[in-house]
């Protein structure tokens, strides 16, 4: 499978590393759109990919999916013209808390044929939320994400501080680089006006911590993750960019689990 990339950033880079520079067997990068080429001129050479700034070029140099890695801003300027012509992928689901932009990708998929996929992101469990979810089952969904201070620029915070408490739908107009996992969550389970949020910033971590509680007719259930981040931008969890990977890799597999 052919994939075009928008974004250079620490998520794409870890693809380009897993997928072109280990020689996936079945995945190759062909294609990443940049908004600025001089700056990423050298992945050409060291990941083999051709860089684009004209959408319509991208779109037409050969993919087979367009995956996004890069904010929030360009899901919304760039995904309605890439599903008419392309499946796509999203990492920056937080693009999503917008129901007007949700209802257009849905119906150009529909009309164009394409799927819209979201992967689990930096967080797990979606399968199980979902489950109990379309039968009406699910009562409460909470999270609660610690990270360290400094990435969220509270430095000089000696201990740890609740910077945000609410409901994903704002959570995400708060921290847009921070709180997706909040919205892929709300989407999968109670929705995101419904979904309970607190972000606190840790000083004494080095990790990116999910814990996620779910309550339903079922039962309950707990998740949390403990993310190793990604050095290039430590907001960023590894596994973020792993899902995305997972998520390609399962695609044209003859049989699925969960
Ligand atoms: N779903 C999830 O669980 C998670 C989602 N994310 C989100 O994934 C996205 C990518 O994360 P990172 O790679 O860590 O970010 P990053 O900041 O390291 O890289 C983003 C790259 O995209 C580029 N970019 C921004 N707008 C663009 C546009 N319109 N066209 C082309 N390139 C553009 C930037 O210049 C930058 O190189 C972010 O929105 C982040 O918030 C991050 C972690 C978890
Ligand atoms: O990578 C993470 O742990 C979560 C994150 O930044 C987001 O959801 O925006």
């Amino acid at each position: 499978m052919d994939i075009g990339i928008i974004g250079a950033g620490a998520i794409a880079n870890v693809m380009l590393k897993r997928i072109n520079g280990d020689q996936h067997e079945n995945l190759t990068i062909k294609s990443v759109f940049v908004r600025n080429e001089e700056k990423y001129n050298h992945l050409e050479d060291e990941f083999s990919v051709q860089l684009y700034t004209d959408l319509e070029a991208f779109l037409a140099s050969g993919i087979d999916i367009v995956v996004e890695a890069a904010d929030v801003a360009a899901v919304k300027a760039r995904l309605p013209e890439v599903l008419k012509h392309k499946d796509a992928m999203l990492v920056s689901v937080g693009a999503l808390a917008d129901g007007e932009l949700v209802a257009d990708l849905m119906q150009t998929a529909k009309k164009y044929d394409h799927t819209l996929h979201l992967p689990s992101g930096a967080i797990g469990g979606l399968d199980l939320l979902q489950n109990v979810q379309s039968h009406g089952e699910l009562e409460r969904v909470r999270l609660t994400t610690r990270k360290p201070a400094s990435s969220l620029s509270y430095e000089d915070a000696e201990s740890e501080k609740v910077i945000f408490e609410g409901k994903a739908a704002d959570a995400i107009t708060h921290y847009p680089k921070n709180m997706n996992v909040s919205i892929i969550l709300g989407m999968a389970g109670v929705g995101i006006e419904e979904t309970e949020v607190t972000l606190i910033a840790d000083p004494e971590i080095d990790r990116n911590i999910h814990q996620i509680e779910v309550e339903g007719a079922f039962g309950n259930a707990e998740f949390k993750i403990e993310n190793r981040a990604l050095p290039e931008n430590p907001k960023t969890s590894y596994l973020a960019a792993i899902s995305i990977l997972g998520t390609l890799e399962r695609l044209n597999r003859h049989f699925s689990i969960g």
